[in-house]
């Protein structure tokens, strides 16, 4: 029996193969290569199609034995999904429904579900419990709140069981050296910024001086990709060993400004990395730390490489060994 990884070619995707492959699972990846890439799959089998064509995923249904999907596929970026809604409705919901209906139709019943700190909005509280409200600022976090919606409605109706991880800000390479992040365009802000140390960027860009941080740029969580990998795993045995449906913070629980971060990746880089200071980018909220207690104590889930220094050095790793990601 495999398991089906959709983006499976994608940043957390690919490093969520590789940790289901180094426990020896059967691997069957579906994606459409908008962002992802063939040499990210480091094992298994690769079927590039889109989520959206019935025929295409009823053909990988009846092609593979699947006993579990890891649902990544989507669009996925904060500023983008304020400029494009119609994208992020078509891609993420309606995507996800025909996934749902491919595996309602093929008689599968367990899903683990890529979902986001941005189902929230801005906090209530900081850090941000599963049980706080959910209330997104932006389109992006609309569509994966309907998705984890859609999901409870297919579990109430037919008993489809979903995991639904919202993790934070993920970051990171994997220690092989072999995969790391390589997005096109680039605009997450660790890899902007090792982009600048390699060189390839004048200057960072910070999104924002005024928010009410004590620096006045927003604060993120951020999550090693591998500790995320390893979540995967533990949410889909919870799901193959008959748990019910559930929802969990995925991040380390502190949270570090966007001028900490450059200040990080200076000292880990040795670049003097300059900055200029923009307007707000649309749909950011102010800071965004998670309570992950729930995934501790429920999934025995313990990140293995918490410190942001860490995180950085590694994404480092990746990016000074391919400064062109997986084109060398
Ligand atoms: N990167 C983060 O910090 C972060 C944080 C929280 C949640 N997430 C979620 O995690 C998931 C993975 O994020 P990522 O950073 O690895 O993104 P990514 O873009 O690297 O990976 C997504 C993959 O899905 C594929 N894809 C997209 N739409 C598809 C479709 N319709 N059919 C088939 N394949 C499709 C893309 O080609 C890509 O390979 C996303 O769902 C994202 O919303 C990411
Ligand atoms: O050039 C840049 C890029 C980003 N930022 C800021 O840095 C922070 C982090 O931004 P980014 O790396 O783009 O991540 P987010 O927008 O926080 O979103 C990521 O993290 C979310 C979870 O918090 C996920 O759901 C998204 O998919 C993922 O892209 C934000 O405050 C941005 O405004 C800058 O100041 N300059």
């Amino acid at each position: 029996m495999a398991i089906l990884v959709t983006g499976g070619a994608g940043y957390i995707g690919s490093h969520t193969v590789a940790e289901l492959l180094a426990r020896g699972k059967e691997v069957v990846v579906v994606d459409n290569l908008q962002q992802g890439h063939r040499e990210a799959v480091i094992g298994g089998t690769l079927e590039v199609g889109d989520l959206r064509d019935a025929d295409f995923m009823a053909e990988v249904f009846r092609k593979h034995k699947v006993e579990a999907v890891i649902h990544f596929a989507a669009s996925s970026l904060v500023g983008v999904s304020m400029k494009e809604p119609g994208e992020y409705y078509h891609n993420n919901v309606y995507g996800t429904l025909c996934l749902l209906e491919a595996m309602h139709k093929a008689g599968v019943n367990n899903i683990v579900f890529s979902s986001t700190a941005a189902t929230y909005g801005e906090p209530e509280q900081v850090p941000i419990k599963e049980t706080d409200r959910t209330q997104p600022t932006n389109t992006y976090g609309e569509t994966k709140l309907a998705m984890e919606r859609m999901m409870h409605w297919y579990d109430v109706a037919h008993g489809v069981k979903y995991v639904s991880l919202r993790y934070f800000n993920a970051a990171g390479a994997h220690a092989s050296g072999r995969i790391g992040e390589d997005h096109s365009p680039e605009t997450h802000l660790i890899p902007l910024v090792l982009q600048v140390a390699l060189g390839q960027r004048e200057q960072i860009s910070i999104f924002g001086g005024d928010y009410a941080t004590p620096d006045g740029t927003c604060v993120r969580d951020y999550i090693h990709v591998s500790d995320l990998a390893d979540a995967h795993l533990r949410a889909l045995g919870r799901l193959l060993d008959g748990g019910e449906s559930a929802v969990y913070n995925l991040g380390n629980g502190r949270g570090f400004s966007v001028r900490e971060v450059i200040e990080v990746a200076r000292e880990v880089t040795g670049h003097p990395i300059p900055s200029v200071l923009l307007d707000r980018r649309g749909g950011d909220p102010a800071v965004l730390v998670a309570s992950a207690d729930r995934a501790r104590t429920e999934l025995g889930w313990i990140p293995q490489q918490p410190e942001l220094r860490d995180i950085i050095a590694s994404a480092w790793q990746w990016h000074s060994a391919h400064p062109h990601g997986y084109r060398g």
